[in-house]
């Protein structure tokens, strides 16, 4: 994608890191402050969309640093509806998307345990493979009701996904 890129990884405080790393999922009380930060990050590149160009797409260059991907495991509704309210237009609890849109890589669990397992043994990443059920024992998605949610295939190789991305929401 030509826009800015942000992992959500890199905003964890180092508390949520390791506790990650001795295979503890993290609960609400880490989870939430980590997603209004996010928040907030968002909201700052919102901003900066709607002051400088009154909200028109049309400079790719500018794209780059006012648009923002965000890789972020969102599991939850609620954790979802905290990084809506990026938008200062967003009413809590409508779900009528706005100018923050989601894109789901949905991955069968053998698939992804098959690359976490990958990435762990290069020693390349804090998260053990052992935190992936605990991650999608929280997964929930419900693309009727969050219209917002664009679900895009994620066993696909990584240009693939985003040209679906691009036809799909761009
Ligand atoms: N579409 C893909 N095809 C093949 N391998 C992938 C794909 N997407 C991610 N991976 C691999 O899976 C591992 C986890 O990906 P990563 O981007 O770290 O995911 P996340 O940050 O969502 O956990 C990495 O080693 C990455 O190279
Ligand atoms: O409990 C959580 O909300 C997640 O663990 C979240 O913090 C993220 O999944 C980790 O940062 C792992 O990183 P990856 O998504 O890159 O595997």
């Amino acid at each position: 994608m030509d826009f800015g890129f942000l992992d959500a990884d890199d905003f964890h405080p180092l508390a949520n890191i390791e506790k990650m790393s001795r295979g503890i999922p993290l609960n609400e009380e880490d989870r939430i402050p980590w997603l209004e930060t996010l928040r907030d990050t968002l909201r700052t590149k919102i901003n900066q969309i709607v002051s400088s160009s009154n909200g028109t797409y049309d400079d790719a260059d500018d794209d780059k640093k006012r648009k923002a991907v965000l890789c972020c495991s969102a599991l939850q509704k609620k954790y979802r509806e905290i990084l809506r309210t990026a938008d200062p237009n967003y009413k809590p609890g409508s779900y009528v998307p706005g100018r923050v849109k989601f894109i789901y890589l949905e991955t069968p669990f053998e698939v992804l345990l098959n690359r976490v397992n990958k990435r762990a043994a290069q020693g390349k990443h804090f998260m053990p493979a052992s935190l992936l059920q605990s991650q999608l024992d929280l997964l929930q998605i419900d693309n009727e009701q969050e219209k917002d949610i664009t679900v895009v295939d994620g066993t696909l190789p990584p240009q693939l996904i985003v040209n679906d991305i691009r036809s799909l929401i761009l």
